[in-house]
């Protein structure tokens, strides 16, 4: 004879009653094979976290397991793109029946892609972190993606400060001379004729997007490509000593505050397709043991706030 097991989520009293935003899981491992436009599909190790509300006030709790195996559908049966993540969400809401009639699905992963270096025609892997979230509230479907760009920020301040040194320098070494072209030459090839570098640190820039509801497919390669191209100082994957010359030159070349990083990508985002956007950028300063922090939003009444 088959034993009965109680089902509490069906059938206890709720210690205390009332409706929930969310209520679901957190940290749910899961591999999912990524589909976006121009990559392979691509093996991820996602961790997800998966929600449906509570409008029934009486009922115990939501069955955890059904947003689970829906989401292991996911990970087995199907590739990610949005038209499943919907699926997905669509499942979870038919699932809850008289429970929930809203769902939302947050899924964080590093995306690697191979990247090609500035000059030497080589490749290597650089890894991106990537959150995809996804809802379906009041039957409307809500996607955003969201990317960390790395890339170097060199200090125009420094720079400047930097210059002076060295013209002041040179100003020591050929005051009262006759300029001989050899001499200053080599004079701006040594230590002595670059006396002073400025200070540039390791940066990200925090990217999210608000896709259209009706979005076929993920463009995460557009979205990485056009950022690190308005930034122009992606941090590398593979380095020879050319590209390194190449790097030394676009951040001569682009000297940015994070305030200049912050408008560069508010200019680029404000004409593009995406429906919202929300920019932080992050300076990790060399100079200060503190950042240096801008954001920027398209500023919709119902949209990203800072
Ligand atoms: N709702 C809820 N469930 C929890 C929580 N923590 C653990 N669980 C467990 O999640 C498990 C799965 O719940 P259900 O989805 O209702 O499992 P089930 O009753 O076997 O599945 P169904 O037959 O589809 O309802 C249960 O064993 C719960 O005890 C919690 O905080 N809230």
């Amino acid at each position: 004879m088959q034993t009965i097991m109680p089902d509490i989520a069906d059938t206890a009293e709720a210690l205390q009653t009332g409706t929930l935003d969310w209520v679901g899981m957190g940290n749910i491992e899961l591999p999912l094979l990524f589909s976006s436009k121009g990559l392979s599909d691509t093996t991820v190790i996602a961790k997800a976290d998966a929600f449906v509300n509570l409008y029934n006030e009486q009922a115990k709790g939501i069955h955890m397991s059904r947003l689970f195996l829906a989401l292991d559908t996911l990970s087995c049966e199907q590739t990610l793109t949005p038209t499943t993540l919907k699926q997905v969400l669509e499942s979870f809401i038919a699932s809850h029946q008289d429970l929930s009639n809203a769902a939302k699905v947050v899924l964080s992963f590093e995306l690697p892609l191979r990247r090609p270096s500035l000059l030497s025609g080589k490749q290597g892997w650089k890894s991106y972190p990537v959150t995809i979230t996804a809802s379906l509230i009041n039957n409307h479907y809500q996607l955003e993606v969201s990317v960390d760009i790395t890339y170097s920020s060199t200090c125009p301040c420094s720079a400047a400060l930097a210059r002076q040194l060295i013209q002041q320098a040179f100003t020591e070494q050929f005051a009262q001379q006759q300029l001989n072209f050899e001499q200053v030459h080599d004079w701006l090839g040594s230590t002595q004729g670059i006396v002073a570098t400025p200070h540039s640190q390791r940066s990200v820039a925090n990217i999210k997007v608000k896709l259209p509801s009706d979005s076929q497919e993920f463009d995460i390669l557009a979205l990485i490509n056009s950022t690190e191209n308005e930034l122009k100082t992606p941090v590398q994957a593979a380095v020879k000593r050319e590209d390194e010359q190449e790097f030394a030159r676009l951040n001569g070349q682009n000297l940015m505050f994070c305030e200049d990083a912050a408008r560069k990508l508010k200019a680029l985002f404000e004409v593009s397709h995406y429906q919202d956007y929300y920019i932080k950028i992050n300076h990790y300063e060399s100079l200060h043991a503190h950042d240096a922090v801008a954001y920027a939003v398209k500023g919709l009444a119902q949209g990203y706030q800072v």
